[in-house]
């Protein structure tokens, strides 16, 4: 850290009292240190960036914080009094709110219904919901925290779901809101607008925690940041005082390369030929509807979209697994050959061995088995591999063998092969998974949100190891929600919006701004629907 600089890590500021103090809180998991003597100092009416490598301890921290975990040592002191978080209810009470990653909010359930769940012990529904629709009302003035009281939650687009979760917090009557990755769902201008929205409770006096791996977010809105390293608080700076740079090498221990080095794509044949795909749902919704484009041997096609405009459907059906009571039209080839769309021959281990590799989007769901140990998990779908059998056994001295050079390689930690999926970090989880798929040399590999939750050094080695086997002459599809990601990783980029590819567009010759429109669906007439498809091959209908 540069010399001069106020160290806020600790001790309170002068200036203003200490909403949060943690001093010297330690936490182990087995072997596992996750938060050593840490010490932390939270000034009243600021938004304080946190940031750290993945299993850095950040989480654990702010569950200790929020009454999930009881530190093994420490104290913490809220307003300058000392306390014991032994549950959600103390936090709660103590003016503690947090959002998760993962929102707890029960889908069927109207906003109302989930600001007060819980909020209103024995009290009857109805004097409760009117007093909530009050208090909402007037929340939402106050914060432009707008959302229509009476909607389900599963009608509402993400970034409206974390306005209620929000919602929750406040009216609870939260003074000390913690954010766990608030923007890695959200849409460029959704995030904007969250931001304006924390702006506006520091101004009113509240105190915010943002946990990030965004070095962007940190510089443009917290006041102070500290960050962790391998469970130690290894720096608390004021925001103003650094730079990116300088926090990227605080968090990784060395300097990292924050933009992509690579060079000119060199394409070739055809990997893979998508044209005309469509898809309905077992509700009856299209969430494909006629979707055309083409990647090439040695090029990196980036599809960019806010969630839930067909992506994860298109990554399903080429992966090879549609959800169940989909109906699917339309053509796919690999390598020319028609790849089927049902049926039993539409299968993820048959896709595997058609040289389709795949990064699921919900590593947790999709990705891995959870209760499965890492060793397993690195083997997952690969099982049958011959180097994986002797004889009628699985040879589970070679997958071990394997799955321990892979988390070396690919730098999870900790680098324990039989230590249950659950109990890494996200990041290091989403490493294990992308080991997997990267190291099998797949001719077309399916990427959906490759950093998401990932920290700074992984994700410089992770969109390394993708721009490596693009040279190698590999067809890329990247989904991601990540428009720098999109930006600096595609050869081109294709926008997706309500099922359809809106328009295609070279990264240098665009911006963000312009993506943001097309994600928005905001029609592109200069560009054509068809990314990448010569008009011969065109959809009659297109080509008109
Ligand atoms: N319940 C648990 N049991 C065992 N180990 C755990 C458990 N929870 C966390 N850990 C370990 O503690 C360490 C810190 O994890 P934590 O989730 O706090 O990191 P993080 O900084 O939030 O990481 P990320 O950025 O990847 O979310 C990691 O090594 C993790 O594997």
């Amino acid at each position: 850290m540069a010399a001069g600089r106020d160290n806020l890590g600790g001790r309170s500021d002068a200036a203003a009292p200490a909403a949060i103090e943690l001093r010297g809180i330690s936490k182990a998991f087995g072997p596992v240190q996750a938060n050593r003597n840490i010490d932390l100092c939270v000034p009243k009416g600021t938004i304080h960036g946190i940031i750290g490598e993945n299993g850095a301890g950040k989480s654990t921290l702010m569950s200790i914080l929020y009454g999930f975990y009881k530190p093994d040592a420490g104290e913490i002191l809220v307003d300058g009094r000392p306390i014991t978080i032994a549950d959600s209810q103390t936090a709660i009470r103590a003016g503690i709110g947090m959002v998760f990653q993962h929102f707890k909010l029960v889908q069927n359930f109207t906003v109302l219904e989930n600001i007060i769940l819980g909020a209103e012990e024995g009290a009857m529904l109805r004097p409760s919901l009117s007093k909530a629709r009050g208090v909402l009302k007037q929340l939402a003035a106050e914060y432009q925290l707008n959302v229509d009281p009476d909607a389900t939650i599963e009608s509402l687009s993400v970034g409206h779901q974390q306005r209620v979760e929000i919602l929750k917090a406040l009216y609870r009557q939260a003074e000390i809101l913690i954010l766990d990755e608030p923007t890695g769902v959200l849409t460029p201008a959704e995030a904007d607008h969250l931001f304006r929205i924390l702006e506006g409770l520091r101004d009113e006096g509240k105190t915010i925690i943002l946990i990030t791996h965004k070095l962007r977010e940190i510089i443009e809105i917290t006041d102070n940041v500290s960050v962790m390293r391998r469970g130690e608080m290894v720096a608390s700076v004021r925001t103003r005082d650094t730079s990116p740079e300088e926090l990227a090498e605080l968090m990784v221990g060395r300097k990292v390369l924050l933009n992509v080095d690579k060079q000119p794509a060199r394409p070739r044949a055809p990997v893979l030929e998508v044209r005309d795909l469509r898809m309905v749902d077992d509700e009856g919704v299209e969430r494909l509807r006629g979707v055309s484009f083409d990647i090439r041997a040695g090029e990196i096609l980036g599809l960019a979209g806010v969630s839930g405009n067909g992506q994860t459907q298109l990554l399903e059906i080429l992966g090879g697994y549609p959800k169940k009571g989909a109906r699917v039209g339309g053509e796919v080839r690999m390598n020319g050959r028609p790849l089927p769309l049902s049926g039993s021959k539409c299968n993820a281990g048959q896709r595997r061995r058609d040289g389709i590799g795949h990064i699921p989007e919900d590593r947790q769901v999709e990705g891995l088995i959870m209760d499965f140990a890492a060793w397993e998990n690195v083997a997952f779908g690969w099982q049958d591999a011959p180097e994986f059998n002797k004889g009628w056994l699985m040879d589970n001295t070679a997958i071990r063998a394997d799955a321990a050079e892979k988390m070396e390689r690919f730098d999870v930690r900790p680098r324990d092969p039989n230590l249950a999926a659950r109990n890494f970090s996200g990041g290091n989880q989403q490493k294990i998974v992308v080991a997997r798929e990267i190291e099998r040399n797949p001719d077309l590999l399916l990427i959906g949100q490759p950093t998401r939750g990932v920290d700074i050094g992984a994700i410089e080695f992770i969109h390394k190891r993708i721009v490596e086997l693009r040279d190698a002459g590999k067809a890329i599809l990247l989904v991601s929600v990540e428009l720098d990601e999109i930006l600096s990783l595609s050869d081109r980029v294709a926008v997706m919006f309500d099922g359809c590819i809106m328009g295609e567009r070279l990264p240098d010759q665009t911006t963000t701004g312009e993506l943001g429109l097309l994600m928005a669906g905001v029609t592109d007439a200069d560009a054509p629907a068809t990314a990448g498809i010569p008009p011969e091959d065109q959809h009659p209908e297109e080509r008109a």
